[in-house]
């Protein structure tokens, strides 16, 4: 019997996430700097695809907490669009992502965003379900609207534990 993967969740990065999305947040300089001086406009910072067929929707997100270390038993993805997941409060939580081996998924990372990041999954991308750390737990959450599933689940063998 394989021991189950344990991996180490890190503090979330762009460049570390540059393969599976985007991390939105405002970082370095504005692009624009917009009323009246008043306000910084960090500009179109997510790579956004929702396919043909569909068309953008915000949904909010009421999502029950989970502990870590956190047993992940399913990774799934959006092959027709992108996903972007943005706090509407302050609070811990996990974003697990994977590769693509094969048609299915590789290796996860586990990261842990900071205050006043979300992030932006690309399509077709690996990932966990959200996963808040602390309750209330409300995201707007930007994705593919259409009639279509836009869904494909893979179930582990083994869950992958996330530890802190
Ligand atoms: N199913 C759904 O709307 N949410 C998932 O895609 C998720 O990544 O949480
Ligand atoms: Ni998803």
């Amino acid at each position: 019997m394989s021991a189950a993967l344990t991996i180490r969740a890190r503090p979330l990065s762009a460049a570390a996430f540059a393969p599976f999305g985007d991390v939105l947040e405002a970082s370095g300089q504005p692009d624009k700097v917009i009323n009246e001086g008043l306000c910084d406009r960090f500009h179109d910072r997510a790579r956004m695809d929702f396919g043909p067929g569909g068309r953008a929707g915000i949904s909010i997100f009421r999502a029950t907490s989970r502990a870590l270390p956190y047993a992940c038993g399913m990774l799934e993805r959006h092959p027709e669009g992108s996903q972007a997941f943005v706090p509407m409060m302050d609070l811990a939580w996990l974003v697990i992502v994977a590769p693509d081996a094969g048609g299915r998924p590789g290796e996860p990372l586990a990261f842990l965003p900071s205050p006043g990041q979300g992030v932006n999954l690309l399509r077709n991308t690996w990932h966990g379900v959200l996963t808040p750390l602390a309750e209330p737990a409300i995201f707007a959450v930007i994705d593919r609207i259409g009639d279509t599933p836009n869904l494909e689940e893979f179930f582990l063998s083994e869950p992958v534990v996330v530890t802190s």
